[in-house]
């Protein structure tokens, strides 16, 4: 058996789609254009890519996006003014600090400094509680894009084993608090996880988040599995660049029921929910209810 690929790419057009037909009517109804803050200090030209994709797709989506580019010797202080300053700004409903940030610069207290109902990235450790708590709250992005996938290939997430591979609070952990909450049996694995091969082969949804090039095997599959591959690797292989996923993709696409693509799968999907992140931010700060989530 072959697995049927889920198209990310496809699932986010349709996304940003619905983005662009609610911010379209925000507008008309209420005179409210979501307003989407990017700051990147520094010029790392993998962050340079991904600020200009999410400039250009907000633009798309009809939100208005401002970029603020710092140079690397930006200090502490100075990144905590500018988050302020947007805390303050009735214009920006979302705020998202692109990381890993320079070394010198503490994230956590970054993160601390951004309004939680601004905080499009679901970071803040106001959001992170609520989301734990199965409060409605602003989602991280990734997770939110995995879900929605989810969602989308399988009839009922209901009562199935669900592992994660991987621990990270941006994916991992809140992962694993909304599948809890869509009623999934979770399992939360990591670089200690004994027998990980095993604890994965009972799984009927894999999310591969550990950043390992094809680290999860065509034989840690049970048959027809739906494997979300969350990774973007790049490495260089005869010479020649590629994006490969945490997935071995040839092997698994043979036991699988449903896999994701890397490029192509999850990482449009947060894209496109950061634009939602950001229409469901600017609807709560005038106490507007935003009707369908797809
Ligand atoms: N505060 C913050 N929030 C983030 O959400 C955040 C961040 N910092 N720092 C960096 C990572 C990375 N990230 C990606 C988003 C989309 C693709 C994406 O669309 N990837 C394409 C391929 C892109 C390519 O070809 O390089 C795909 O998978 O098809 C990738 C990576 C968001 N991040």
């Amino acid at each position: 058996m072959t697995a049927s690929l889920i198209d990310g790419k496809a699932h986010a057009a349709k996304l940003r789609a619905d983005v662009r037909h609610q911010a379209t009517r925000l507008l008309q109804e209420y005179g409210l254009q979501p307003g989407l803050a990017i700051v990147l200090v520094g010029s790392d030209p993998a962050s340079d890519v991904y600020v200009r994709n999410k400039v250009r797709q907000a633009a798309e989506a009809g939100l208005a996006s401002l970029e603020h580019r710092l140079p690397t010797e930006t200090s502490e202080a100075e990144l905590l003014a500018l988050i302020e300053q947007l805390n303050g700004d009735p214009a920006v409903h979302g705020i998202l600090v692109q990381l890993p940030l320079p070394a010198h610069i503490n994230e956590s207290k970054v993160i601390h400094a951004i309004a939680p109902s601004k905080d499009v990235d679901g970071f803040h450790p106001i959001n992170v509680g609520q989301l734990s708590a199965g409060q409605e709250t602003l989602i991280p992005c990734t997770p939110y894009g995995v879900l929605l996938l989810l969602r989308n290939t399988l009839p009922s997430l209901e009562g199935l084993h669900a592992v994660i591979v991987g621990r990270s609070n941006i994916v991992g952990k809140p992962m694993a608090q909304l599948l809890l909450s869509e009623h999934c049996t979770v399992t939360l694995t990591h670089s200690r996880t004994r027998n990980l091969a095993n604890v994965v082969r009972g799984a009927d949804i894999v999310i591969a988040a550990v950043g390992k090039p094809r680290l999860v095997r065509g034989d840690w599959i049970k048959p027809g599995a739906c494997v979300i591959d969350v990774g973007i690797n790049r490495v260089v292989e005869n010479g020649e660049p590629y994006l490969v996923g945490d997935v071995a993709f040839n092997e698994v696409v043979e036991i699988a029921g449903a896999i994701t693509p890397v490029p192509g799968g999850v990482g449009p999907m947060t894209i496109a929910c950061l634009l939602r992140n950001t229409l469901i931010a600017a609807c709560g700060s005038r106490g507007i209810t935003l009707s369908n989530a797809l």
